[in-house]
């Protein structure tokens, strides 16, 4: 198996590959409602994890997934691993081995192994904090997943901004409402039009999901599989099976959200989808991890978004308020299409062709018409790595020229907005780069301070649109912080020294 991952394998091979890993997390289901120790479960969670980051990898990216192919094999490697570990548990195990057959996954017997005691899903509507039509219909995997959700700190802060239902009758205009209208746009359906100018790094949107449900869709306790079911067939039952769920939860929504749910587009209308689930697959961003899984949600507006390779927002969602906050990557004027990429953008046109089929899309941006230039750009930019220690070097180097890291890191920076990547991570990692630069030479006397609070200022404007990091980024921070000072600050001295000795020098 691991030789498919390599980067170059046919389309063939990759979807063999994406069924096999499917049934691993169908079989990991089985066993989990077998499992009697710690161990199993551990195991068969990081199966699952495993399992799910290939299945999401390898359906976005079929050429070489959004991680790089050492850590593809890696991966790889560790999922086979497991699941010989698991085959041969299953095997050994008295309550299974006897309904074990020993031909493979394809062929496990699903019925003997299902748990009638254990409940499949929960359901919640949060947060119940009175804001009319703002609460979220969610299905969650278990109670422990609830108290999660409910329990974050601050839990639950009102949205950012309202929908445009709330405050204007959709109208979409004025300083108070949301900057944006949803309106027809050729050859794309409905998408989001900028209603007035939206600087870099302003709010575009916060919205609360509609629905939340996992990401990975299961196979119910209660499905019952004859032992030469195919993946084709099973894959059906857990459509309907999870269309079922769809619909109990879907019928405790307020009537305003569930005509706006049925109301968004639906691209898996001939694939086995119900109408719900196809709605989700279309529409749906991945929202919050609880328990350890991914889980997606579908939301009124943001849901009507429209795809672009040089998307101009930047989203994270926001888990205090429950809502997804979109924000402007770069200047958005009025009248524009607000976008988001629904693929790594990084990646060459090919395989962002591939990754946008499922939404039966094929993009004519400037980078998909065009791409041999933008593949090469987008390559170039993908090597963006961190640059802290090669600054911290250059800094503790007071012979290393000023220009050496500024010219290149101000040249990426260039490239990527020739681009129109301001919405990708790396784009803040390279004003980083930059202001750390600028800082030594503020510091040793090289530039003036306004180009670095300029650059200061975007970096942490764009930052802000981005998840707050977590207690070990910012600890990372922090010391590369203090370690550029330092080595600023000995720069500054050894400079001002050579200064001096030549003044003296001159004197003599
Ligand atoms: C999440 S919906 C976006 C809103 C959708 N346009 C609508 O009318 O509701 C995704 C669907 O929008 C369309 N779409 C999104 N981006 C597109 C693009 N760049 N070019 C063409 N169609 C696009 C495709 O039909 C896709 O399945």
């Amino acid at each position: 198996m691991a030789s498919v991952t390599k980067g170059k394998a046919r389309e063939g091979e990759k979807e063999a590959m994406v069924r096999e890993l499917e049934e691993f997390t169908i079989l990991a289901d089985e066993f989990k409602s077998d499992a009697a120790t710690r161990e199993k479960e551990a195991m068969m969670r990081k199966l699952q994890e495993f399992g799910i980051r290939l299945i999401d990898e390898f359906e976005s990216n079929p050429a070489t997934g959004k991680v790089v192919a050492m850590e593809n094999e890696v991966m790889v490697r560790k999922v086979e691993e497991l699941t010989m570990r698991l085959v041969n548990e299953f095997r050994s195990n008295p309550a299974t081995a006897s309904s074990r057959p020993t031909t493979g996954l394809r062929t496990v017997p699903v019925e003997a192994q299902h748990s009638t005691t254990q409940k499949a899903y929960v359901l919640t509507t949060q947060p119940q904090d009175g804001a009319h039509c703002q609460d979220v219909e969610c299905i969650l995997r278990s109670a422990a997943a609830k108290q999660e959700l409910i329990e974050y700190p601050m839990f639950p802060q009102p949205t950012a901004l309202l929908a445009s239902r709330e405050d204007d009758g959709g109208q979409g205009v004025g300083e108070a409402s949301p900057p944006y209208r949803i309106a027809p746009i050729p050859s794309k359906g409905l998408g989001m039009i900028a209603t007035r100018a939206i600087p870099q790094g302003s709010l575009v949107a916060g919205e609360r999901p509609l629905l939340i449900v996992p990401k990975m869709q299961r196979i119910p306790d209660s499905t019952k599989f004859t032992s030469n079911a195919t993946v084709r067939r099973r894959r059906l039952a857990i459509f309907n099976e999870v269309e079922k769920e769809f619909r109990v939860a879907f019928a405790r929504m307020d009537p305003a959200n569930q005509e706006a749910y049925m109301a968004l587009h639906n691209a898996h209308r001939d694939d086995g989808s119900g109408p719900l689930l196809g709605i989700m697959r279309t529409n749906a961003y991945r929202v919050c991890i609880l328990e350890g899984e991914p889980y997606s949600g579908v939301f009124k507006d943001l849901s009507r978004i429209n795809h672009s390779c040089s998307p101009n927002t930047i989203y994270h969602f926001d888990r205090a308020s429950l809502s997804m906050l979109f924000f402007a990557a770069r200047d958005i004027p009025a009248g524009a299409e607000i976008t988001s990429g629904y693929c790594d953008t990084l990646q060459p046109h090919a395989t962002r062709a591939q990754a946008l089929k499922p939404y039966g899309i094929r993009c004519t941006c400037a980078a998909c018409i065009n791409p041999t230039a933008s593949d090469a750009n987008r390559l170039r930019i993908s090597h963006v790595t961190d640059a802290v220690p090669a600054i911290i070097r250059w800094a503790g180097k007071p012979a290393l020229p000023d220009g050496l890291l500024l010219r290149p890191t101000l040249a990426m920076l260039e490239l990527i907005k020739t681009e129109g990547l301001e919405g990708d991570p790396v784009y803040v990692r390279v004003l980083y780069h930059i202001v750390l630069v600028l800082q030594v030479l503020a510091v040793t006397g090289c530039s003036d301070s306004s180009m670095l609070l300029l650059v200061t200022k975007q970096w942490a404007t764009l930052r802000g649109c981005f998840a707050k990091p977590d207690r070990e980024e910012q600890t990372k921070f922090m010391a590369e912080m203090e370690s550029v000072t330092t080595a600023a600050l000995a720069r500054s001295v050894v400079r001002e020294r050579a200064v001096e000795s030549n003044l003296q020098g001159n004197i003599q």
